[in-house]
């Protein structure tokens, strides 16, 4: 039951608030003056004091001392608003002008009780928070996703090279953005490329730069991406796609600080931290020489390990609840609430696209829905990938799985040249293995 404390120094006004407060299930004492206020705050913690501007031993504002995190609502004659607007400045949590009726005080406790509880419950929510998920936007309690987020707590604030590996859409980019966030160079842009989007001809030219004449078309000098990055944080997203010529100009720049532009006959000095990632199998890669070893070397000393979905188990439910309320914010939709069976669904799924593939389920899902999210509009079976005997996913299931996973974020052209097809191959094959395309309109 709430705890009122009734300040005032006329008897007649203290009860007949006190029997309107009563008769609506609020617990009430009294105090007839400043000092009797005083003791009373000392012995018990009140959710509300409701208290006369003017008391004969001083003004109700001196008691917000008193009162600490205890709203302090001020009752106050007409002629006397101004103070009480001051009282307002001061930190008291509102007034109310003298005589006021029952309905108008009834209303203003309510609402004065209710922010006051939104604001505590809102602390909480940011403290709890801030224990669970260090870092925002990350979300997971899952062992493997505690050592994710200690490793990045301990790596952040250096100036070290950190290899992210995982699956695709575990979050490698995610913990990207959270290493520069955390870092003493998140004052300086993070520079974001994927070394797999652009063509191999024009690699080293987007990333280190050019001078004007160093080829055909190169008609003025041109600064690349990690210059752009000077002073922050560079991440190379799909590292492992990266030309064996431009692997060996990003070594020079991580063991010298230096990059020399293409065409260039001098080098210049950048200071940038490398934070790289990758899904492939990188260590194969130099037994096969299409990956430097001592780039190799370089990049393999601080790496975290992004597990796939499937084997964090307890964080589908927190994530499918996270991503529920983001999807719901960004469509502006009402919140829907998961069946039994749909969050059954979510964690019988063996996720091959990961988080995004999760994000994507539920952000689908959302705009289908009405009041709940079932099965049937989380549509999980069309994703599933089958593996053969060997556990290795065949080249149609491949096919089938990267188109569903990144279709609803990628254009067609980037969509056919990520998988080294044309776009009428694209189509054909899409059309043949029965892949539905995303309607336009839920881009
Ligand atoms: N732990 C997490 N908590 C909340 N959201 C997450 C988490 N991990 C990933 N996501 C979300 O999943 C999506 C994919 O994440 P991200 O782009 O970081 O993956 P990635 O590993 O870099 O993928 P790719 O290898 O395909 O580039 C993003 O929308 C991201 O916000």
């Amino acid at each position: 039951m709430r705890h009122i404390l009734i300040v005032d120094d006329e008897a007649v006004i203290r009860g007949a608030l006190r029997r309107l407060l009563e008769r609506e299930g609020y617990r009430c004492a009294e105090a007839a003056d400043l000092g009797e206020a005083r003791e009373r705050c000392r012995d018990t913690r009140f959710d509300l004091i409701v208290c006369d501007l003017r008391l004969p031993d001083g003004e109700g504002i001196d008691l917000l001392a008193e009162a600490g995190e205890t709203p302090v609502l001020i009752m106050t004659s007409y002629a006397s608003v101004r103070s009480a607007v001051e009282a307002m400045r001061l930190g008291a949590a509102d007034y109310i002008a003298k005589p006021f009726d029952h309905d108008e005080m009834l209303m203003m406790v309510a609402r004065v009780l209710r922010q006051r509880g939104l604001e505590r419950e809102n602390d909480h929510l940011r403290k709890d928070l801030a224990q669970i998920y260090p870092i925002e936007g990350m979300i997971g309690r899952s062992p493997a996703m505690a050592k994710v987020c200690a490793t990045l707590a301990k790596v952040a604030p250096t100036d070290t090279t950190v290899l992210i590996r995982g699956e695709s859409g575990t979050g490698k980019e995610l913990v990207a953005r959270a290493l520069h966030a955390k870092s003493p160079r998140a004052g300086v842009p993070l520079v974001s490329v994927n070394c797999a989007s652009i063509p191999e001809t024009l690699l080293e030219s987007e990333l280190f730069g050019h001078e004007k004449g160093a080829f055909t078309g190169a008609t003025s000098s041109h600064r690349g991406l990690i210059e752009a990055a000077d002073g922050g944080t560079l991440f190379l997203d799909e590292i492992g796609e990266l030309t064996t010529a431009a692997q060996s100009r990003l070594l020079r720049v991580l063991q010298d600080g230096e990059i020399r532009r293409v065409g260039a006959t001098a080098s210049r000095t950048v200071d940038v931290r490398l934070v790289a990632a990758t899904h492939r199998d990188l260590e194969q890669m130099v037994r096969e020489g299409s990956f430097r070893e001592d780039l190799y070397y370089r990049l393999e000393v601080m790496q975290i390990h992004l597990p796939p979905l499937r084997e964090r188990g307890d964080d589908i439910p927190l994530l499918a609840e996270f991503h529920l309320e983001q999807a719901c914010k960004r469509i502006k939709k009402p919140r829907p609430a998961f069946t039994p069976e749909a969050l059954a669904a979510l964690q019988r799924h063996r996720w091959p696209g990961n988080v995004r593939e999760l994000r994507n389920a539920i952000e689908r899902a959302v705009i289908l829905a009405d009041d709940a999210i079932t099965p049937e509009l989380l549509a999980l079976h069309a994703a599933a990938g089958r593996r053969d005997a060997t556990g290795e996913l065949s080249l149609d299931d491949y096919f089938q799985r990267f188109v569903i996973e990144h279709q609803g974020t990628l254009t067609e052209t980037e969509l056919a040249r990520r998988l080294g097809i044309s776009r009428k191959a694209l189509w054909e094959r899409r059309a043949r293995m029965g892949i539905p395309r995303p309607r336009a309109d839920s881009r």
